[in-house]
């Protein structure tokens, strides 16, 4: 299996060598060469295993030979056997035809440790078996951020730099990202937005003396494994619910793209799922995108979901790459048309997208009535970012297919939004109820490549 950039101008690499690249050298994003199938018999028998080995089979053609089978196993066993739940995913009903993918049962309570608890036992091995050293850098809304400290934290050979916009996430995103003990854990907050921090990181990329000098890797969903990883759940969850002979279809609150585009993917393999619904709060670019074919930035808001405050989202690369068909140089065209301010979607490759997904917004008002009342008429409690998911695909549900809404965070990383909305306190789970007494640890950079990438360089020559 073979990965190329969405623009066209970067070696073509393998899997391992994909994982540990991150952003590819023309600026793209790799994809793999081909998507791999899975027919109806393979998919149906998804129904009676674990969700460790459905991640086997769902991944397996994806790696190459990255891996052994014996290895890969070995991966995803250790990967989730953290996860407070046995199911690793479960799926709740909400109401007749809509149902809840809880992705929070991780050691971070996101979503993202499904894919970061992976790519660290990737990255692990790899590195082992060839003796280099990497520094990641990442950039985080707050999610991402604490869960790649959580897989990586006291790895000899990997330095880990996340970037945070200062003031701009939750107390308890930041304390996971600021109390880890460990030298090679570095918290950077940043003045600035998400957006700015992105931009940053993939400015790090974009300076190849600087990549290569301090052997930058990426765990951003720049970088592939983390999207490959996130495909899992699509499957195990409409599996449940009857596919491959019943459709589902799936709402994804969506801020950087990468988990509904890996919902994409799963639907590109085979899964019969019938719509994507992109489900924005107010930053709300990727709904007006998709409802107008205007893409242009106008400045993050911050929000009551702070994960999803993103306006330059950067899987949407992925799917403009696939509605496109496939052309690397009209993707390079675009980007290039984002950075002096936006650009518009030819109708063509509009109707692509609009094939598969549909979008809706949720303001903030809004959010908080979801989590008021979803807490009423079924006792879940939602996280603001789960919210704006379930009030969105309201819209989109349809007689005989059941709707599966992904609940991407657990409510105690946003206890204050929670509580205002529900009356409702949510507890930090007991393995983490001691959060707020520990000592933290973090550096303020300026907005700024230069002093950012000195900072690094020293850090890592100590
Ligand atoms: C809790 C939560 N929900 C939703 C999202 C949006 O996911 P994505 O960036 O993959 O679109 C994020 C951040 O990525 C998040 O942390
Ligand atoms: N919401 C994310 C933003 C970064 O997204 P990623 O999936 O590209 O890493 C976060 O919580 O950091």
């Amino acid at each position: 299996m073979k990965y190329i950039s969405t623009r066209g101008q970067a070696p073509t690499l393998s899997f391992e060598e994909a994982m540990l690249t991150g952003l590819a050298r023309d600026g793209g994003l790799y994809l793999p060469e081909s998507i791999p199938q899975m027919n109806t018999d393979d998919i149906r028998a998804l129904g009676g295993v674990s969700y460790e080995e459905a991640a086997f089979r769902v991944m397996r053609p994806f790696i190459g030979d990255a891996f052994s089978d014996d290895e890969f196993h070995g991966i995803i066993a250790r990967a989730y056997e953290g996860f407070g739940h046995a199911a690793r995913a479960p799926l709740k009903q909400l109401a007749s035809g809509h149902f809840l993918l809880e992705l929070f049962h991780g050691p971070t309570l996101a979503f993202k440790d499904f894919a970061m608890q992976l790519i660290g036992q990737m990255f692990e091995l790899s590195l082992r078996r060839s003796g280099n050293r990497v520094s990641i850098v990442g950039a985080t809304s707050g999610d991402t951020g604490s869960a790649a400290i959580e897989a990586f934290r006291g790895l000899d050979a990997v330095d880990v730099f996340i970037l945070y916009p200062h003031g701009r996430v939750s107390e308890v995103q930041r304390r996971q990202m600021t109390t880890p003990i460990e030298a090679n854990v570095h918290a950077l907050a940043i003045d600035g937005h998400f957006d700015d921090a992105q931009a940053r990181v993939k400015d790090m990329f974009n300076d190849i003396a600087f990549r290569d000098g301090v052997r930058l890797a990426g765990v951003n969903s720049i970088n592939w494994a983390r999207v490959l990883a996130q495909v899992v759940y699509y499957f195990t969850s409409a599996v449940s619910l009857g596919a491959p002979d019943r459709k589902v279809s799936f709402t994804v609150p969506t801020g950087n793209f990468g988990d509904v585009f890996a919902g994409y993917i799963a639907k590109r393999m085979g899964l019969p799922i019938e719509r994507l619904v992109v489900a924005t709060n107010q930053n709300d670019i990727l709904h007006r995108c998709l409802s107008t074919g205007e893409y242009r930035p106008d400045g993050v808001i911050s929000s009551i979901s702070p994960s999803m405050d993103i306006q330059v989202s950067s899987n949407f690369e992925r799917a403009l790459y696939y509605a496109y068909g496939q052309d690397g140089g009209a993707v390079a065209q675009v980007m290039d048309e984002l950075k002096a301010g936006g650009f518009s979607i030819n109708q063509g490759a509009l109707e692509s997208l609009r094939e598969t997904f549909d979008s809706g917004r949720c303001g903030e008002e809004e959010t908080r009535a979801t989590i008021r009342q979803t807490w009423a008429t079924s006792g879940e409690l939602l996280c603001p970012h789960s919210a704006v998911g379930v009030h969105v695909a309201e819209a989109y549900r349809k007689e005989g297919v059941p709707m599966i809404t992904l609940a991407t965070a657990h409510p105690a990383k946003f206890p204050a939004a929670v509580e205002e909305a529900s009356g409702i306190h949510p507890p930090l789970p007991e393995r983490m109820a001691d959060l707020y007494e520990r000592d933290e640890r973090m550096t303020r950079v300026a907005n700024d490549l230069g002093q950012i990438e000195t900072l690094i360089k020293e850090r890592i020559a100590n």
